[in-house]
């Protein structure tokens, strides 16, 4: 199958059905996001209870942080728990099942993870987040923005597990500590004569379960069409976010829902910024085929795997500060 552009999914009514576990008024929303994520695995939300101000003063924060010098910015460079700063070309898709990456990534990222005191770490990525101290406004306004995101993750995952057949509650469990990313990439203008795969983010699919990302106007993020060669624009539709599922979320649904090919190459001239945001399970749940997902005809396909222990094999073999 191939496509031109992403299905735009309307989620007006998420926030009251999904927090009070309305499996009625879920379902239509979980109707055009389960058609989605089995056709494509990528669509556009709107309507999805976000502010476009809270937005705008994310990607404002986004920018003034990388703005800032680099001995500054390595001040909080990335640490063994995932958290902080990493710099241009620190990153290389090597377990892409894609393309075999050739050169780092063209990025540079600030990387929030979901917050765990000192003192009460469990999982190899747990610790405390590393803030910048400049913007003197970035706490505030991207820890608010973190808050929002797990929020809406937390309604959406009430709508997918009605879309998969569950009770609105259903994957609530899975979810007590959710492993959340929220990543704020700064991607500079490919240059012009940048060689065939040099890429801001190299073709990949996505780890967890399910990514909400916020991109700028400048676009550069394609999607791969179907099982084709061919790779369509995730146009930026402003106040929109673009959601895809990861290979967990694939996994977790035998197959049925696709994690799809994704890649970035800034051609716009101009600096891009994005803020992917990755809501995941807690580290401790084993994740195995949903029986709404399997049948005899159609049999589990993956064995059942501990979240934490896939995801720290992903990791590891990503990026090149855990091998120093
Ligand atoms: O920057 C983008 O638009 C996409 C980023 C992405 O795919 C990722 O970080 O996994
Ligand atoms: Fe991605």
């Amino acid at each position: 199958m191939s496509l031109k552009s992403l299905p735009i999914v309307d989620l007006s009514g998420l926030a009251e059905a999904a927090d009070s576990g309305d499996a009625a008024r879920l379902t239509p929303l979980a109707q055009a996001f389960g058609d989605a994520c089995r056709t494509y695995g990528f669509c556009y939300i709107v309507n999805h209870g976000i502010s476009l101000e809270l937005m705008r003063q994310a990607f404002a924060m986004n920018a003034a942080f990388h703005d800032r010098p680099l001995e500054e910015k390595q001040q909080i460079a990335i640490n063994k728990a995932h958290r902080g700063y990493m710099a241009m070309a620190s990153s290389k898709i090597i377990t892409s099942s894609i393309e075999t990456a050739t050169k780092p990534n063209l990025s540079e990222s600030f990387m929030l993870m979901h917050e765990v005191a000192s003192g009460d770490e469990q999982e190899p990525l747990d610790g405390p987040n590393q803030w910048p101290a400049e913007p003197v406004e970035f706490l505030t306004v991207v820890g608010g923005y973190d808050t929002a995101l797990r929020q809406l993750g937390q309604r959406m995952t009430r709508m997918i597990a009605v879309a998969l057949g569950l009770a609105p509650e259903g994957l609530d469990d899975y979810f007590r500590r959710p492993t959340t990313f929220l990543r704020m990439l700064h991607y500079p203008p490919s240059p012009a004569d940048a060689g065939e795969k040099q890429y801001g983010s190299a073709p990949h699919t996505d780890y967890g379960f399910i990514t909400i990302l916020a991109q700028d106007q400048n676009g550069g993020l394609q999607v791969r069409s179907g099982n084709s060669e061919d790779w369509i624009d995730a146009t930026p539709i402003e106040g929109a976010f673009v959601v895809n599922i990861g290979d967990m979320g694939s996994r977790w649904t035998n197959g049925l829902w696709r994690s799809t090919p994704h890649r970035v190459i800034n051609r716009s001239g101009n600096e891009r910024y994005s803020i992917p945001y990755f809501y995941d399970p807690s580290c401790d749940k084993v994740i195995s085929c949903l029986d709404t997902c399997r049948s005899a005809e159609n049999p589990a396909q993956f064995p059942p795997v501990r979240y934490g222990e896939y995801l720290m094999e992903r990791i590891d073999a990503n990026y090149s500060y855990r091998k120093a």
